[in-house]
């Protein structure tokens, strides 16, 4: 799905109308019925109080257009007009009318701190203040209505996005910005809300089609996509008949040190797992005999040294090398890997202190073939980058890094987003099980048995975020958070191909005629 910014948004908007021959009236009136019908539909008539807060813009109008809705639908609604500028949008006047002539009960007129409703936490509150269009900081007593909002512990449901929360920006006050429930946003999710700094202004977010024009949807680029698995199933290679493992690429994974072996282990599981055709860990002496006893499916083959990587020598051929897991930052090891990149030409994955070790010597960047695949967590990034100010700078460093030297590189995350370039690809699989040691060595070894098997770099890196992360969320159902370990997302690589072609179940219908009496 792809993830647009506020500008292609408005565009999408003012492109609908005029294809389709409709005002901006009529777009928001389609836009405040279907959150008015996502509503109708679970609360079935009940006579919860609803409380409407409309801004004096678009998402005000759009707040409008639900309350009038709900009021002839005989729910139980107060309408405020949180009166914090002058200014009206067209549409937020004409749906003020209209809610004027549908009930006696017009909209309260809030203009500070001194008229804060009463709202009980068994209350609902539609949050309708600010959209996308926020673009300076809000005054005291909005921030004060927010605060009491949270004060109430009612449920808030906000539209399009949380208001207070601008799309391209961490907010610098916490209290500015309403923290939904749930929010309905218009036909795109927003990246705001799969950034560690701002995705938890919402508990959950679902994207409402509002029928924006599809040829402008499926056109144009977006600098972020949200990966499910309508995106990973057209990467995915089936296999042939009369195919043999020489088909599917030989890995090598180079890593480990003395107490860090179990690294090598777990990314070389995940290397065959994913369907890799071989895989040869490349380790320590004091490795050999733990692989070749815990994961007898692997070839080995040992260092000189017996408790670190001195120097990388081989006699294979391989498709793929990963580098870096449990290996440590000795200064023989960091010599070695220098070696091994002067004549390397195979495509690269390097995690763990490979990027430490990049981190320490920053000219060996030039050393990586294009398209190498870097899988930093948070503090691994932050030697490659730097500090940043925010998950924006962050974004906009590691794309620069990422253009720098032609790299691919994975923020990891609870959402992670693989940076290539300019473009961003979100991750919508994965649950906080995974925070748990070993599961980056294993995500390693994925992506670097999928580059193996012949998937390009990027398409690899995006196909083995998504299928890892999909691992735990279908394992965890039966483990839990606490008990998963990283071995689980080895197992659950299996369930994790095959949900790729699961049907949806149909919905239960209940047969006429069947009815118990
Ligand atoms: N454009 C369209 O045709 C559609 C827009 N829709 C809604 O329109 C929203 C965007 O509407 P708007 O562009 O009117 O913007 P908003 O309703 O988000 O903002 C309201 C107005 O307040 C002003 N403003 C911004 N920050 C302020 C601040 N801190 N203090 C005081 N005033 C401030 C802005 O200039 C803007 O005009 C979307 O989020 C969505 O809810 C929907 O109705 C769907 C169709
Ligand atoms: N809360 C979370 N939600 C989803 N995924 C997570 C969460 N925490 C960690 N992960 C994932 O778990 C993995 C952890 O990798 P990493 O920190 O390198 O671990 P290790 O070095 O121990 O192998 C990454 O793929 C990351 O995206
Ligand atoms: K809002």
């Amino acid at each position: 799905m792809k993830i647009f910014s506020k500008e292609q948004i408005y565009e999408g908007d003012a492109l609908t109308a005029k294809k389709q021959g409709i005002t901006s009236t009529e777009l928001m009136e389609r836009a405040g019925t279907q959150i008015f019908n996502w509503l109708h539909l679970r609360m079935q008539g009940a006579q919860v109080p609803i409380h409407v807060f409309c801004g004096i813009g678009n998402n005000g109008g759009d707040g409008l257009v639900v309350a009038r809705h709900l009021i002839t639908h005989g729910y139980n609604v107060k309408t405020y007009i949180v009166n914090y500028s002058k200014t009206r949008s067209k549409d937020f006047l004409i749906n003020y009318e209209r809610i004027k002539g549908t009930t006696k009960d017009w909209p309260i007129l809030l203009n500070d701190a001194k008229e804060l409703p009463e709202i009980d936490e068994k209350d609902i509150i539609v949050d309708a203040i600010f959209g996308i269009g926020l673009n300076r900081p809000i005054v005291t007593w909005v921030k004060q209505l927010f605060n009491h909002f949270r004060a109430t512990k009612a449920f808030v449901l906000s539209i399009d996005v949380p208001s207070g929360l601008e799309t391209d920006a961490v907010p610098k006050d916490e209290e500015c910005v309403v923290n939904a429930g749930y929010t309905l946003s218009f036909q795109t999710p927003k990246l705001v809300f799969f950034l560690p700094e701002t995705a938890k202004y919402t508990v959950q977010w679902e994207v409402l089609d509002i029928g924006i024009d599809p040829e402008y949807l499926f056109t144009t680029p977006t600098e972020a996509d949200l990966i499910g698995k309508n995106e990973v199933l057209p990467i995915y290679k089936p296999r042939e008949k009369y195919s043999h493992k020489g088909h599917f690429g030989h890995a090598l994974v180079i890593g480990g040190s003395y107490g860090k072996i179990g690294a090598v282990t777990l990314a070389s599981r995940g290397v065959l797992t994913i369907g890799a055709g071989k895989v040869t860990a490349y380790m320590p002496k004091c490795g050999y005999i733990p692989l070749q006893s815990s994961f007898p499916e692997a070839m080995v083959i040992s260092d000189v040294n017996d408790e670190k990587i001195t120097k990388i020598d081989f006699n294979i051929t391989p498709d793929a090398v990963a580098f870096g897991v449990g290996a440590g930052t000795d200064a023989k090891t960091i010599s070695a890997f220098e070696a091994f990149l002067k004549t390397n030409t195979k495509p690269l994955v390097i995690d763990a202190d490979g990027i430490n070790i990049l981190a320490k010597k920053k000219a060996l960047l030039k050393s990586l073939p294009e398209n190498t695949v870097l899988t930093p967590h948070p503090k691994e990034l932050e030697g490659l980058i730097g500090k940043w100010t925010d998950d924006f700078d962050k974004l906009k460093k590691t794309k620069a890094l990422s253009k720098k030297y032609k790299c691919i590189v994975v923020i990891k995350g609870a959402n992670t987003i693989t940076v290539y370039g300019d473009k961003l690809y979100v991750n919508a699989t994965g649950n906080p099980s995974l925070a748990t040691a070993g599961t980056g060595d294993v995500l390693t070894g994925m992506i670097t048995g999928l580059i193996a098997q012949g998937y390009d770099a990027l398409a690899a890196t995006i196909f083995g975020v998504y299928l890892h992360g999909k691992s735990a969320d279908l394992l965890v159902e039966e483990l839990g958070y606490q008990s998963f370990i990283a071995s689980h997302v080895i197992e659950g690589i299996p369930l994790a191909y095959l949900d790729l072609f699961k049907q949806p179940e149909p919905p239960q219908v209940e047969e006429a005629g069947e009815e118990e009496n």
